[in-house]
């Protein structure tokens, strides 16, 4: 996993005082510690340093921790020979590796080879590619979980592979009702460990969000530093590694921090124990303070983020200035939406075969053949079980959305959950409170689908619903058309009388409205057209002259 996450290890001592936890003052850096804490531990003190090097390992107060031998860490790992789950000890179930009958020091230089080759490019940087294991649970009754547990998993896989992971294996599970001490049951807890140890996982990743008790359970049961993170946890890593201006980076640090406060509890705890309860209380002491700690970073950024947005919404008022129409692209993540406003702008957007390449939204104007205009705006895709932490972070960048005059909303249609997946992007635009908003739907990849007569005569059969290839361009002129005619329905009907010296008006009309009919009299041009309302305004002193 990406080196940006430093050799992170637990806090050696509760008794560190807050100025040497330079950490804390790092959003990101209290978030990944915690959760998705991606390190450089077990590839050796080279990677460690080729990672500093780089300039892209973090540093840390308990980084002389982490530099531990990795050998010797380990067998102290195979040492443990009881889960404890539940409170009941159970014998381990794991199939112990093969040990081979390699020395220690080859042992150690095989590994480190092997670790050279996790290396890879991950957003532009070197990162060390961490093994994961991914888990699922289907619970009985749950009627809400659409997608099912196998194809749940597989867009599980796809998250993790875009966060730069390498997964090994996964494992599901049917419960009535999820354990609410480890989530999962304790012979799953069992055959997890077992896996881990026979591929060497270093992070398990549960596809549901785990509470704050279920994920420190789950970490002590699978022992050693294997990291435990839920699906949520994911999505922010990649939002985190992805944000690529600074709104959207506020916006995740957000995010994550508001995820981390509630999971800081007990977080010390262990090292009470460790102390034979000689420190009884500190534990207690110490969440305290780091629960001041992030609070006081929470309203830091919030402030910071308001600046950011006051300037974006002055962008955006001198934009509306402009009365074009704004049609935005809203979808599942990887539905293509990208490549539809590249197609249609010439526009650079990056449009990958991996979740999440948006963040940020990016408008561009949109020219059709018979001169008319509008601005289509691309948008930050989204997907089940979108975490709500990051909805309402984002909810200032959505506002876009909501202040659209049609949202177009992209489907992959050659994907098998192409229906769950339609259902998923409905329930956000719910949250958005962008249900009211007039729609289009566009089925996409119809180049891609394995009939696509059947599914071009389909969308016939329906209102609101065309078939396009944003990869090949097809279709996209009727695309352009109907967007017209959609766009025609949120306007509003003007009959005003444009005097010679406002010209300007009169071609402006032309190119944002309708124009039904013109005709020239003494004192101006008489013209009847659909007009965007904004624009309608602009018109009142006319309008009036018009009617008297
Ligand atoms: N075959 C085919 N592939 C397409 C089509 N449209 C997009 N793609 C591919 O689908 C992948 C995702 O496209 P994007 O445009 O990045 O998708 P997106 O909806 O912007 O994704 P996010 O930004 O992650 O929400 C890319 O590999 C595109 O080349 C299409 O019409 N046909
Ligand atoms: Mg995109």
């Amino acid at each position: 996993m990406s080196a940006s996450f430093g050799p992170l290890v637990r806090p050696s001592s509760p008794l560190i005082p807050e100025q040497h936890c330079p950490w804390i003052s790092n959003p990101s850096r209290l978030f990944l510690r915690f959760t998705l804490r991606r390190r450089v531990k077990n590839y050796s003190c080279s990677g460690n340093i080729r990672a500093v090097q780089e300039g892209i390992g973090v540093l840390s107060p308990d980084d002389s921790v982490s530099q531990r031998n990795p050998v010797i860490e380990s067998e102290k790992e195979e040492e443990v020979h009881e889960v404890v789950v539940n409170g009941v000890a159970g014998a381990e179930l794991e199939e112990k590796a093969p040990r081979n009958s390699k020395s220690p020091l080859k042992k150690k230089e095989d590994e480190l080879d092997s670790n050279e080759s996790r290396f890879k490019i991950q957003n532009g940087r070197e990162v060390f590619e961490e093994k994961a294991y991914l888990v699922a649970v289907a619970c009985k009754g749950h009627t809400q979980d659409s997608f099912g547990i196998d194809e749940s998993l597989r867009e599980l896989a796809q998250l993790a592979d875009t966060a730069g992971l390498m997964v090994v294996g996964s494992t599901h599970q049917k419960l009535a009702t999820p354990n609410p001490r480890t989530y999962i049951g304790s012979g799953k807890v069992a055959e997890i460990k077992s896996a881990i140890h026979g591929f060497g996982v270093e992070t398990v990743i549960f596809d549901d969000e785990l509470s704050p008790g279920q994920l420190r359970n789950l970490e002590k049961a699978f022992g050693g530093d294997v990291r435990v993170c839920d699906r949520t946890a994911l999505i922010l890593d990649i939002f985190n590694q992805r944000a690529a201006t600074r709104e959207a980076a506020l916006q995740v640090a957000l995010a994550q921090m508001e995820y981390q406060l509630p999971r800081l509890t007990k977080m010390w705890t262990h090292l009470e124990r460790q102390a034979g309860g000689q420190v009884k209380g500190m534990g207690e002491k110490q969440i305290e303070v780091d629960k001041r700690i992030l609070r006081t970073q929470i309203g830091v950024l919030k402030k910071e983020l308001d600046s950011v947005r006051k300037h974006r919404k002055q962008y955006r008022n001198r934009r509306l200035s402009v009365p074009v129409s704004v049609v935005s692209l809203v979808g599942y993540t990887n539905a293509g939406k990208s490549t539809l406003l590249n197609q249609l702008t010439g526009a650079n957007v990056l449009a990958e075969d991996r979740l999440f390449a948006t963040l940020d939204p990016t408008t561009r104007r949109v020219q059709i053949k018979n001169g008319k205009e509008f601005l289509l705006t691309d948008t930050v895709g989204f997907i089940q079980k979108l975490p709500t932490t990051l909805v309402a972070a984002f909810r200032a960048t959505l506002e876009e959305i909501s202040e659209s005059s049609l949202l177009v909303h992209v489907v992959d249609i050659s994907h098998p959950l192409a229906e769950q997946q339609i259902d998923a992007v409905e329930k956000v635009l719910s949250e958005l409170d962008a249900s009211s908003i007039p729609k289009l739907m566009v089925w996409n990849k119809v180049d891609k689908a394995s009939s696509p007569q059947k599914f071009k005569l389909e969308a016939e059969k329906r209102d609101d619903t065309i078939c396009i290839s944003a990869l090949n361009g097809d279709g996209l002129d009727e695309f352009c058309n109907i967007v017209q005619e959609k766009l025609k329905d949120s306007m509003v009907w003007v009959e005003a009388l444009i005097p010679f010296e406002k010209g300007e008006l009169l071609s402006t009309i032309h190119q944002v409205g309708m124009v039904e009919r013109t005709e020239h009299s003494e004192n101006g041009t008489l013209v009847r057209a659909h007009v965007p309302l904004r624009f309608a305004r602009l018109l009142t002193p006319m309008r009036q002259m018009c009617v008297s």
